[in-house]
């Protein structure tokens, strides 16, 4: 008997992500950004994402996020297709993810406390809960004794361990940097893939763009390579190179 049962991609490999030959144009300069793109990314996996300056690599966590449409292809998400989300469903998935920037992006004229709660409350988590997530993400980055600091008072690799404990406050079983290393120095750098490491270690799917080739050496894992917009290596001995 034919099924009439449509398997999404993924389905048997317990992919957390799959892009189905997606491919991006930005519409008003008619920019090519990705050409059929194609790659799983399993539950718990941690993957680097490189490529030369205008690669594609935000442009791929954009379309991660549903900031934005892919031209034609599909987006899988969780064994869902992206596409299919409307209304709150988009918000829903947004909180499945973690997002860390370059730039940290914490509120100015709040503590990192307060970063950290203003998250919890957009993400409707219970109040009851608040005060242990606070000092257990503040513990995994090491900054529980700046809880009561200002943004401005911390030194730049310190705003962005911030910004990863905000990034996992909700605890989202996926986790986005992009370049989140990019203003810190190699030192700075490496603790804060300590950090991406050890939210790895706790069963996160996690994907970080990066120019880094120290980043990607200390911590070799699979590597996903983009050029001028196509997926040309997909290397899982943990190499970086850009071809
Ligand atoms: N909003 C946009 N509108 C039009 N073109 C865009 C837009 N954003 C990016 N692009 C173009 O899409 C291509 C891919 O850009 P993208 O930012 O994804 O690259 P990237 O690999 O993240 O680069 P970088 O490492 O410099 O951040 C580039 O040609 C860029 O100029």
């Amino acid at each position: 008997m034919k099924s009439h049962i449509r398997l999404t991609p993924g389905f048997y490999t317990a992919a957390m992500i799959g892009f189905h030959r997606v491919t991006l144009e930005y519409a008003r300069t008619q920019t090519k950004a990705l050409y059929d793109i194609n790659f799983e990314i399993k539950k718990g996996e941690f993957c680097f994402l490189v490529g030369h300056s205008g690669a594609g690599k935000s442009s791929l966590l954009s379309l991660l996020l549903k900031r934005l449409e892919p031209t034609s292809g599909a987006i899988y998400f969780g064994g869902e297709n992206l596409r299919a989300l409307r209304g709150d469903r988009i918000a829903l998935h947004r909180r499945k993810i973690g997002v860390v920037f370059q730039d940290h992006r914490l509120l100015k004229d709040q503590t990192v406390e307060d970063n950290l709660l203003f998250a919890l409350r957009v993400l409707g988590v219970p109040k009851a809960e608040w005060e242990n997530r606070v000092t257990r993400v503040l513990r995994l980055v090491g900054l529980v004794h700046k809880k009561r600091s200002f943004p401005e008072e911390l030194s730049v690799g310190e705003s962005q361990r911030v910004a990863i404990a905000r990034a996992i406050i909700g605890d989202p079983p996926v986790v986005l940097a992009d370049e989140p290393t990019g203003n810190l120095d190699l030192t700075n750098a490496i603790t804060v893939l300590e950090i991406l490491k050890s939210i790895h270690a706790r069963g996160a799917t996690v994907i970080v763009a990066t120019h880094s080739r120290e980043l990607v050496e200390a911590y070799p894992q699979r590597v996903l390579v983009l050029k001028a917009g196509q997926l040309v290596r997909d290397d899982r001995s943990g190499k970086y190179s850009l071809s």
